[in-house]
């Protein structure tokens, strides 16, 4: 399990002090994939880095399994950090080695005898599912394959949790979904805790069980992956479940809608629609599969005298809408 608490980072700099992270609290179940959300600059990349406890908090505590790494001294945090394996979007493989070599490279540094060494090689070559390769050099493997390599050499050492950045970004879709097929497979049967910074929604749709939205350094909402995208109108709703553009043209008011189809069937809600007459008309849905469910959300264009009855309607056939969404927002 992962906690942070008050997690601050500040960077001085010559124009002024960059407040990176601006009081983080956090919490990831052991086992659980969670992913991190937030544009440019939002403090991703310095929340992992106080994770792997290569950058010291300013202030705040970072906590993995019970051992708090942000106060531990340096000759101990370079064991802690053997818990914690890193993979990257560009998987830095050392050309002139075997696929085993590479993954071997973490061992040899931790002086793992050659026989363990071997033996644990083989085994982490056949959970990445590339046991049949072991003696090719990277240059002959696809990108989902390094990828692979670089996930079986983090997995290395044995770590107990997994942090992820933008590990999908350099692969095309169907590269991605077999490398987060594999994350899912890895919590699945070695019960890690997989942390990934992501600005592609289709990947926290895919693997992650939960999911923080950071903006400026601070948690904007986090939560259950089913949670936090049937709060309706908020942030993480409308970035993982997107709507195709509205038509160009006059409206007259919006609502918006989310249901999971658990509760409510995409027919029943269309039906709840159309019930209210001609003069009530979805102007743009979707459903999306997530969190091992289907999630719906629509978007409804009424007269405004109408607004409250729409409301009223589609509560009582179990939706969550809003009426006056604001213009939908771009998160990732
Ligand atoms: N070493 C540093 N020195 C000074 N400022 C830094 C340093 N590292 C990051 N920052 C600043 O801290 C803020 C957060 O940066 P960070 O890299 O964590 O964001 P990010 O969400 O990972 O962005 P990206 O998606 O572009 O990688 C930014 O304003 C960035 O300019």
């Amino acid at each position: 399990m992962i906690e942070l608490s008050a997690l601050r980072k500040v960077y001085p700099s010559p124009d002024g002090d960059v407040v990176a992270l601006d009081g983080i609290d956090l919490t990831v179940e052991r086992g659980t994939v969670h992913g991190v959300v937030g544009r440019s600059g939002a403090g991703k990349s310095t929340l992992i880095r106080c994770l792997t406890g290569l950058e010291r908090p300013t202030s705040g505590t970072v906590t993995v399994d019970g051992v708090t790494i942000s106060a531990l001294p340096e000759a101990r945090l370079r064991a802690a950090r053997r818990r914690t394996g890193m993979v990257f979007q560009h998987v830095n493989l050392l050309d002139s080695r075997t696929i085993a070599a590479n993954v071997a490279y973490p061992l040899e540094v931790a002086g793992v005898p050659r026989r363990q060494r071997a033996a644990r090689v083989a085994e982490l070559l056949d959970v990445v599912g590339l046991g049949d390769r072991a003696g090719a050099h990277p240059a002959q493997l696809s990108g989902g394959q390094k990828q692979r390599v670089g996930i079986a050499r983090a997995l290395a050492t044995e770590p107990s949790v997994l942090l992820c950045d933008e590990p999908t970004s350099a692969l095309d879709g169907e590269t991605t979904r077999e490398v987060l097929g594999l994350v899912r497979d890895l919590r699945d049967r070695l019960g890690i805790t997989v942390v990934i910074i992501t600005h592609e929604p289709a990947v926290v749709r895919e693997v992650c069980d939960a999911v923080t939205l950071l903006q400026h350094g601070r948690v904007v909402q986090s939560g259950a992956l089913a949670d936090v995208v049937t709060q309706v109108g908020s942030p993480l709703s409308r970035a993982l479940v997107p709507v195709p553009d509205l038509p160009p043209g006059a409206r007259r008011a919006l609502v918006e809608a989310v249901y999971s189809t658990r509760a409510v069937a995409t027919s029943a809600a269309f039906a709840a629609v159309a019930s209210l007459g001609d003069d009530v008309e979805v102007t743009s849905a979707t459903v999306e599969p997530l969190a091992g469910e289907r999630v719906g959300r629509l978007i409804v264009d009424a007269p405004r005298d109408r607004v409250e009855e729409v409301v009223a309607r589609l509560r009582a056939a179990g939706l969550e809408p809003l009426a006056a969404p604001t213009s939908e927002e771009e998160v990732a």
